[in-house]
């Protein structure tokens, strides 16, 4: 079983204190840091790139930075990306033209793999490459924006994923986006879920200790 994971998302951050932000989201208790990548093209809406990666790297920043790359074309952007200081790149199926490839692209520059499904994506994408992959990213909201509610289907597919990566016998994160609140992450956890992103409901927070430390209490209570 890998360790659990709270990884906030700075699309809810003050982008205007980035840096700050995430200091204190890590100081807060937080595991890694979530970075959004959008570009108006994959996703309706446009966010930051590998230059605010390499910023925050500059900052101080050392936590694992955990790119979710809503971009396609997926593969010209890998190697900046890594360069920029990135642990983790996961891209989207449907934006890359030849998935097997992208994922050993993201591991020559030295970066973990992940693969990320749509509410509307189904699991058999993860056929033939689950063994390549050290993260599968369920969305529980459909890609673009931060604040939406989770979408309730999603719990039976983290189930249907556990269940494979189990029979994999690899040590793959199954990570949730979207939706994640204090309120619903224990029963998000019991679905099979180690690595939880969590954007609005801690950076719309007065207290990021307390929200991270209320959602790292219900996990334990899942998962010991
Ligand atoms: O990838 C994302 C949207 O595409 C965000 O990471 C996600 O929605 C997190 O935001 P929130 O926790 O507010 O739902």
């Amino acid at each position: 079983m890998q360790p659990t994971v709270i990884a906030p998302s700075i699309l809810s951050a003050d982008f205007a204190r980035l840096g700050e932000e995430v200091d204190n989201v890590i100081k807060a208790g937080a595991d890694w840091v979530h970075f959004d990548v959008m570009d108006n093209h994959y996703v309706p809406n446009l966010t930051i790139g590998p230059l605010v990666c390499e910023a925050l790297r500059k900052h101080g920043v050392t936590a694992p930075i955990d790119v979710h790359l809503m971009v396609e074309p997926v593969d010209r952007i890998v190697p900046d990306f890594a360069k920029a200081g990135a642990s983790l790149i996961s891209f989207h199926p449907e934006a890359s033209r030849h998935v097997h490839r992208t994922v050993q692209l993201i591991k020559s520059h030295g970066c973990q793999a992940g693969l990320v499904l749509n509410p509307g994506t189904p699991v058999e994408v993860l056929d033939y490459v689950l063994d390549e992959l050290d993260m599968v990213l369920l969305m529980s909201v459909n890609p673009g924006f931060g604040g939406q509610a989770f979408i309730p289907s999603t719990l039976d597919k983290l189930r249907r994923v556990r269940e494979r990566i189990d029979a994999s016998g690899r040590a793959i994160r199954l990570e949730i986006d979207g939706g994640v609140k204090a309120d619903n992450i224990a029963e998000i956890a019991a679905a099979g879920a180690d690595t939880f992103v969590a954007g609005s409901a801690i950076f719309n927070a007065d207290d990021y200790a307390d929200v991270v430390s209320r959602m790292k209490a219900a996990v334990a209570g899942v998962r010991g």
